[in-house]
């Protein structure tokens, strides 16, 4: 069916949300929790690994229920299924979004312009599996006859952080391959890089969905000649393999075609690690890992096709980040993961989110009078509590924050683990409850203070508290999990796309500074410094002299 195309603030939902919100903005979640002893439970969901914990939210029942009713007005529903389905709704493009037919079941049928492509899917799977097999087994070897130590993923964007991001999530599931990741244009990134590389032993990926983008061929092209110092051309078949939609350009790359991977246009790049390009995924912890990861990214599918609203992880998880976003003006959300593995996690998300959500104009084209994209940002706790959340706790800004976190750790240290996960919940419980100024002069006077002293420090050390959080507590960071967590944030950015009424799947926010790099790159070459505004001119010449 094709979306009407809903202007969001236009909807009865969104109107008695602004008049709940002035009502109600002032509760204090903690008072809410004394009114109804059953909040803890009714607002969570468990769900297979997952227990999300959505009660310390600045919500009533009537709060979800009208942003229920919103999710309904614009036909999400109806959104989800042309997703799944293969219709193009990527309009500006012209394309599918069809990251969920990467990890669809083997039977599965998933149409785009009336072909099938799970079977593709699964041929190109093999492909994966037989090729990282052989590398991590030592079968296929370097051209000295040597087996593989080394890989090197060359990417950028989506073709270098899902990678990066699940390598290093999964780290201790990982084989004796070494993995190395290099996507900044900047040489000083290639040649550490290579420094540490022996060429005999080291297995490149070329991973780029178009085969254009100037960092990767950049990249690709000083890593090939600084193999041909030590290789001949014909070696080349043995050490270099790309992934890509355009296999043209990677045949005059000189890639041999046996080590071409191919993906489909019906894969955003920021959604694209479920293809081959997670091949270097692949080799760091073994096909099964992989598949494992796509088995929970497709658990995490169905759930959120097929989950009631009311009980959909995702749907709910944006809901409340729309709640915050245009309601509460919040600008930020912060994502903790308790994992020092998580750590590249937010990194990886801020391009998901932001590279699909920053958009101004709506799905007719017409500038948008409403806040769209969240900017997303965090680090691993307990390291982010001795950095940034004194401006969680204390600031001025309200900041919704994920907190996720793990039953069991992975190599079983207790005594560490306990202390993690104590942090872990004592912080949204503070952020939450807060300290009253009456609390604070309390806890001064029985350390024994004077009046004097107290009455000067204590709103120093008052916490206003009702600060908004999710507890996303998770059985174990296995590659399944992983799969169905990165998967929920997928969806969350779609159900946020919809009821903003914006295109998510296009980009064309990055192409004008691509564009202007290219001529500005002419411009450093030449004798002429060309045309620009004088600041540019300006720059240019104290770069050039
Ligand atoms: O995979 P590639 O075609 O090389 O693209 C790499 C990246 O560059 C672009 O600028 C896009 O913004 C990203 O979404 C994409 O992942």
């Amino acid at each position: 069916m094709t979306l009407p195309k809903i202007n969001p603030t236009a909807t009865k939902a969104w109107s008695e949300l602004a008049s709940h919100f002035e009502a109600s903005k002032e509760k204090q979640v903690k008072d809410l929790f004394l009114q109804d002893h059953k909040r803890a439970a009714k607002f969570a969901i468990e769900w297979k690994d997952f227990y999300v914990d959505f009660s310390k939210n600045r919500i009533t029942d009537e709060t979800l229920s009208l942003l229920l009713q919103l999710a309904d007005e614009v036909h999400l529903k109806e959104a989800i299924n042309n997703y799944y389905e293969g219709e193009k709704i990527n309009q500006t493009e012209s394309r599918a979004v069809l990251h969920t037919a990467l990890r669809a079941k083997k039977g599965d049928t998933i149409f785009v312009d009336g072909v099938n492509v799970v079977p593709e899917v699964y041929g190109v799977k093999e492909h994966v599996k037989v090729f990282s097999e052989a590398i991590i087994s030592g079968e296929k070897t370097g051209f000295t006859g040597k087996a593989f130590t080394d890989v090197v993923n060359i990417g950028i964007g989506g073709s270098d952080i899902g990678p990066a991001m699940v390598t290093e999530s999964l780290k201790f599931y990982k084989n004796h391959l070494k993995l190395h990741f290099v996507s900044n244009v900047d040489g000083d990134h290639v040649n550490e890089v290579l420094k540490e590389l022996n060429a005999e032993t080291t297995l490149f990926v070329v991973v780029s969905k178009t085969f254009t983008t100037q960092e990767t061929l950049s990249n690709a092209t000083t890593i090939k000649e600084w193999f041909l110092k030590y290789a001949s051309q014909k070696d080349i078949a043995a050490h270099f393999a790309a992934v890509s939609t355009n296999t043209e350009k990677i045949e005059e790359f000189g890639i041999v075609q046996e080590n071409v991977f191919p993906m489909w246009d019906w894969v955003g790049g920021r959604f694209s690690l479920w293809s081959a390009v997670g091949l270097s995924i692949a080799l760091a912890v073994g096909y099964e890992n992989f598949d494992e990861l796509l088995a929970g990214a497709n658990e995490m599918d169905v759930h959120f096709k097929e989950a009631d609203f009311k009980e959909n992880i995702p749907v709910i998880l944006a809901l409340l980040s729309v709640w915050y976003n245009n309601f509460y003006g919040a600008e930020t959300e912060a994502i903790i993961p308790y994992t020092q593995y998580l750590g590249r996690f937010s990194a990886y998300l801020q391009q998901g989110i932001m590279e699909s959500n920053g958009k101004s104009v709506d799905r007719e084209g017409n500038e948008i009078p409403y806040q769209t994209g969240t900017i997303i940002w965090g680090e691993p706790g307990t390291n982010s509590q001795h950095a940034f959340f004194q401006l969680i706790h204390q600031g001025t800004k309200v900041i919704p924050t994920d907190f996720i976190g793990f039953k069991h750790s992975l190599h079983g240290n207790k005594d560490h683990h306990n202390k993690l996960m104590a942090n872990f919940f004592a912080q949204t419980e503070a952020l939450m409850n807060g300290k009253t100024k009456a609390e604070v002069v309390a806890e001064l006077k029985s350390n024994g203070l004077e009046q004097g002293v107290i009455a000067k420090l204590a709103s120093f050390k008052v916490f206003e508290g009702n600060k908004p959080t999710n507890t996303i507590l998770i059985e174990k960071l296995t590659p399944k999990t992983l799969g169905a967590l990165i998967a929920m944030y997928e969806h969350k950015i779609f159900v946020q796309g919809i009821i903003w009424n914006i295109f998510s799947f296009d980009q064309w926010g990055v192409e004008l500074g691509k564009q202007l790099a290219k001529n500005t790159l002419k411009d450093i070459e030449n004798s002429d410094i060309g045309n620009h505004d004088s600041s540019t001119m300006t720059l240019l010449q104290k770069f050039k002299n």
